[in-house]
């Protein structure tokens, strides 16, 4: 479903990622790793088409997209849950989540939404600003899953969350992972990441250190990889 290959990213004269490649296949969710600053989030918005320079190839569904805008990325099918939210905080929930809206045939639409998170039904008429930062993460995911992608990126859900809230979250994951919705997810939790994920990559300094199946993915790989000394 996404292959990126040898990708480069750059911020201005600043070399972010080196030599990128990472795979996720149809139906599999893949877990991003490795701590702050590493180039996680870089890589989301280079699949997004949110970073100025970018060279390399990233295809979604055997289709070029290194070079298109982010609207373009959106309607070849690939949604973002943006780190921190990024709802609009002067919509109501109804609002907000048909802002985004694209329709497809037996796909998401605002009825579906509201059956996976009753929260948000419940809440449908309260301002985005208003809800809790679990009820703001359901939203931005609903947000997402309502433009019908086939790729879904995921960057940090359960940031800020409370741990119950990170349950509920987690929860919905996997219900998408079980509908058939390819993944790949940036996390800071490894638990989380762990029991969701098929497949594990880790960045260090926008390089790939470590890649496998996530059973492979034990204390000694996070010890080596993720650890704040290391
Ligand atoms: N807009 C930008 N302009 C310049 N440099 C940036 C920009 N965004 C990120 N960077 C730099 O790129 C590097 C990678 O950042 P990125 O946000 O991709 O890391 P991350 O792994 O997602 O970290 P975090 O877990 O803190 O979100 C960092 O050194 C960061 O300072």
């Amino acid at each position: 479903m996404l292959q990126i290959n040898k990708l480069h990213a750059y911020y201005g004269e600043s070399h972010i990622l080196h030599h990128l490649s990472l795979e996720v296949e149809e139906g599999t969710v893949c877990a991003l790793l490795g701590r702050n600053g590493m180039g996680k989030t870089t890589t989301i918005h280079s699949i997004m088409g949110m970073v100025p320079r970018r060279e390399g190839s990233i295809r979604v569904d055997g289709k070029e997209i290194i070079s298109a805008k982010s609207y373009q990325i959106s309607k070849e099918g690939v949604g973002l849950v943006p780190q921190g939210r990024r709802i609009f905080p002067d919509l109501t929930v109804y609002e907000n989540l048909m802002t985004t809206y694209r329709s497809a045939e037996g796909g998401w639409n605002i009825e579906k939404i509201f059956h996976l998170f009753p929260r948000l039904r419940e809440r449908q008429h309260s301002m985005g600003g208003n809800l809790s930062g679990g009820e703001q993460q359901m939203l931005s995911i609903g947000r997402a899953l309502m433009t019908n992608p086939k790729l879904l990126l995921l960057d940090e859900p359960s940031e800020g969350l409370s741990p119950l809230m990170v349950n509920e979250v987690s929860t919905i994951i996997k219900q998408l992972k079980q509908a058939g919705l390819t993944m790949l997810l940036v996390e800071q939790n490894l638990a989380m990441a762990k029991e969701i994920a098929d497949y594990v990559y880790i960045l260090n300094k926008g390089q790939v250190v470590f890649e496998g199946a996530s059973d492979l993915f034990d204390e000694d790989i996070q010890k080596r990889h993720l650890a704040l000394s290391s």
